[in-house]
């Protein structure tokens, strides 16, 4: 008999309406009833993916701010701080431009290791601002994280995986950009979906026909072993 291999899954184009945004309420039910640890490992800050599993009512095993945040479901890792990225965002203001979240953020309210801007601000100066104090820009395609260059989020899943004791090499990991390449690497089984940054592509082990949340739930249904 074999069981359930452990989930890697990204959020946002992954779990995802294909038109883009929002959840897809059909990943709930099969997360949920899911029969080996599902660990949700996102760019997105660390209450995100908390609320996600508590709502789904999985454990809450979570990669938060592309590996910056790493929950056990016991403890917590920071493995990077938000005062560098927060150093970039003010000179970033200094030369004119802003996050584009407006005034009361909650995209960077609770972001404790890095901080995210808004697809529609300027990257140019960004990068710049970010590369003179040794940060990185990633585009997730959803948002542009200024981080660490350190943190990735299969660093944060391989702790997740010694602490909970499964098996990196049986586990499936679904994404869909450059942010989860890092995941693809650690798993054993890597998907991209079609709607995958170009890079993602390039390292997942097979490339989906479906989009979004439609290219999680064929995952799920193949990778799933049968009676
Ligand atoms: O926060 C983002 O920009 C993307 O989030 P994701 O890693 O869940 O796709
Ligand atoms: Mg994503």
């Amino acid at each position: 008999m074999t069981a359930d291999p452990p989930l890697a899954l990204d959020i946002d184009g992954t779990l995802t309406r294909p038109d883009r945004w929002g959840i897809d309420p059909r990943v709930f039910d099969p997360l949920r009833d899911w029969e080996a640890p599902v660990v949700i490992a996102t760019g997105k800050a660390f209450p995100y993916p908390v609320a996600l599993c508590h709502f789904i009512g999985i454990p809450e095993l979570v990669v938060a701010e592309n590996g910056g945040v790493v929950y056990t479901g016991d403890d917590v890792f920071f493995t990077a701080d938000r005062a560098a990225a927060q150093a970039v965002l003010e000179e970033y203001r200094a030369a004119g431009y802003d996050t584009g979240w407006g005034a009361e953020n909650t995209v960077n309210r609770w972001r404790e290791t890095e901080i995210a801007i808004d697809l529609e601000q300027p990257i140019g100066p960004l990068r710049e601002i970010a590369a003179e104090r040794g940060l990185e820009v990633v585009d997730t395609g959803y948002a542009y994280h200024v981080k660490d260059t350190t943190p990735n989020k299969g660093d944060g899943l391989e702790t997740i995986a010694e602490h909970v004791g499964f098996d990196l090499a049986d586990t499936v990991a679904v994404g869909d950009s450059v942010n989860d390449v890092s995941t693809f690497q650690a798993v054993g089984r890597s998907f991209a979906v079609a709607n995958a940054d170009e890079t993602a592509k390039a390292a997942a082990d097979e490339v989906l026909e479906e989009r979004h949340a439609d290219g999680t739930l064929a995952v799920l249904e193949r990778v799933r072993p049968t009676e």
